[in-house]
């Protein structure tokens, strides 16, 4: 054979070859395709089998409603509603593009019967059918929508209504009776405001009656809830910032103890707390909601839904201070302290003050930090760590700019991923976040890296444990004595602290409380009950302007 010709050969045995692995690889496609076909055939055939299952929760009733203009057949069952439209034959056999509907009545806080009445009429006036209050989820947001079935037949519309009504009121968890209290003088002093536009109507909407208390100073709350009647109330609600909820939390929990008399163990918290947030941070609300939005904390309420969250409780010398969610030691502390100093600057700007004061007087406290580890079994069940038997400490001593403690995730708009995005609402323990002495560049690298997404415990100068206890013992007051000074120098009508026996400025849940001694902080697991729901992530509104 000359050589082009085998050349020719060996070129139709390359093509050949080439077509043969082509002809695979389609073969290949075709069957991974029908594999594919088949996978979601099935899946189908299994999501069409849960659907059945789910439907198959009996028909309590059926009838026919008009929704928007066009005539619909409406099935009830005890969890939900289901429309499906009804398609009148034409003589074209055009067919209709009507989509079924359904609504979960999990998702329903209120059922009205609706009447056409004249303006000003307050009372009777023919039925035109029933409305029904929902929440539709927006991301994180709860929003208020309603679904009206419209049908003439006052019996038709009244069985509905009753029927509907008592499905609804099936439902424990939802409240009928709240303590409320509004802190007026919170942050913009907008609370009552807020509670009056945006959460008021909705209670009112789904029959839940209040007692409101409009708080007239500091410990206001505090001593109602010493007080009063709690059996009488399915929940308490507090409308103001963080603050406020510290309080009313600290409250609740302290009742329990006191109601059953246990003056040395914590006793879980009868009654749930609702937040409506209407502070300037709102951290506590954020972490059950992911939002700071009045709507969305209304309508959880109202829902019932319901969260079980741990709580700490901060001593020195054997004596409680109070009961809370998070503290800060050292910078938080300081800038806090700096910032009550000048309460009469708006808030937003008070904060940045204080903390770009503070990132300019940077020093490190000496101290002795000693924490305990948190078990596995105190995050899996309502344990008490106290109860665990030998309690094995870990104690460093060292220069710290700052540590905190803190027993839920601390979500925030400036910290969408939190403060401490290590821990969760109930997982039994905290995270302890220990700020060694570095640089002050160093130092705003950390804080700045709170704010984007990760990254802020990769530093060499920061420690991260998960713990069910700490205790922080400071041994001296380094570089207060200028740093004070100056302070002080500013404001003249202020008198100098006196440094010996000056106490420690602690940021608890946003509060200055001030002490003088060693703290011990002890994580009590699913201490309180709130009404929200878990997040993993806060709605962000970008990064604070201070830093
Ligand atoms: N009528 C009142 N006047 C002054 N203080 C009050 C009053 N009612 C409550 N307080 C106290 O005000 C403190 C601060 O409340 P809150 O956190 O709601 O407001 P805020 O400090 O302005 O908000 P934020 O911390 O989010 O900026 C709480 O300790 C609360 O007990």
């Amino acid at each position: 054979m000359s050589q082009p010709e085998e050349e020719f050969e060996e070129e139709q045995k390359d093509s050949l070859k080439t077509k043969k692995k082509k002809k695979e690889k389609r073969s290949a496609r075709k069957k991974k395709k029908k594999e594919e076909e088949e996978k979601r055939e099935e899946e189908q055939v299994e999501e069409e089998g849960e659907e059945e299952e789910e439907h198959s929760d009996c028909v309590v009733l059926r009838g026919i409603f008009k929704l928007g203009k066009k005539s619909h057949d409406v099935l009830l069952t005890q969890t939900r509603l289901t429309w499906i439209p009804i398609i009148p034959e034409t003589p074209t056999g055009e067919a209709c593009a009507l989509q079924p509907g359904v609504l979960l009545l999990r998702d329903v806080f209120a059922v009205k019967v609706k009447r056409r009445r004249a303006v000003g009429q307050e009372s009777g006036g023919p039925v035109l059918g029933v409305a029904l209050f929902c929440c539709r989820r927006r991301g994180k947001r709860l929003e208020e929508e309603s679904l009206h079935l419209h049908n003439a037949s006052a019996e038709h519309t009244q069985t509905w209504y009753n029927t509907l009504k008592e499905l609804l009121t099936g439902s424990s968890s939802r409240p009928k009776y709240l303590k409320v209290f509004i802190n007026p003088r919170s942050h913009k002093k907008e609370a009552v405001h807020i509670y009056r536009e945006h959460v008021a109507p909705l209670f009112r909407m789904a029959d839940v009656r209040t007692d409101i208390t409009v708080t007239e100073r500091k410990g206001h709350a505090l001593s109602v809830m010493k007080e009063c009647k709690l059996d009488e109330y399915d929940g308490v609600v507090c409308v103001g910032g963080d603050g406020s909820v510290a309080e009313v939390c600290h409250a609740l929990v302290l009742r329990a103890q006191l109601d059953a008399n246990s003056p040395e163990k914590p006793v879980k918290a009868v009654l749930p707390l609702g937040i409506i947030p209407a502070g300037s941070t709102d951290v506590v609300s954020c972490s059950v909601h992911g939002v700071r939005d009045p709507v969305t904390a209304a309508l959880h309420i109202v829902l019932g839904h319901l969260l079980q969250v741990d709580m700490c409780s901060f001593s020195s010398l054997g004596q409680l201070v109070c009961f809370g969610f998070s503290a800060m030691f050292g910078f938080g502390g300081r800038s806090l302290a700096r910032a009550e100093k000048k309460r009469w600057m708006p808030s937003a700007r008070r904060r940045e003050y204080a903390v770009v004061k503070t990132l300019a007087r940077l020093r490190p406290d000496d101290c002795l930090l000693s924490f305990l580890p948190a078990k596995q079994s105190n995050r899996d069940q309502d344990q008490d760590p106290e109860s665990e038997g030998e309690e094995t400490w870990t104690t460093n001593q060292g220069l710290y700019l700052s540590i905190s403690i803190m027993s839920i995730p601390c979500l925030s708009q400036h910290a969408p991923q939190g403060l401490a995005p290590n821990t969760s609402l109930a997982n039994g323990s905290a995270a302890l976040i220990a700020v060694g002495n570095t640089s002050r560049s160093e130092f705003i690298k950390h804080l700045k890296r709170y704010n984007s997404s990760s990254g802020q415990f990769s530093f060499s100068f920061v420690e991260t444990h998960t713990v069910s206890a700490v205790r922080i013992c400071p041994r001296s007051l380094i570089g207060c004595s200028e740093e004070e000074s100056e302070e002080e120098a500013e404001s003249k009508t202020t008198p100098i602290i006196q440094l010996e026996g000056a106490a420690f400025p602690w940021n608890i849940d946003g509060e200055l409380v001030e002490i003088a001694n060693e703290v011990l902080i002890r994580v009590h697991p699913q201490l309180i009950t709130l009404y929200g729901e878990e997040v993993d992530e806060a709605e962000s509104t970008g990064s604070c302007s201070c830093i």
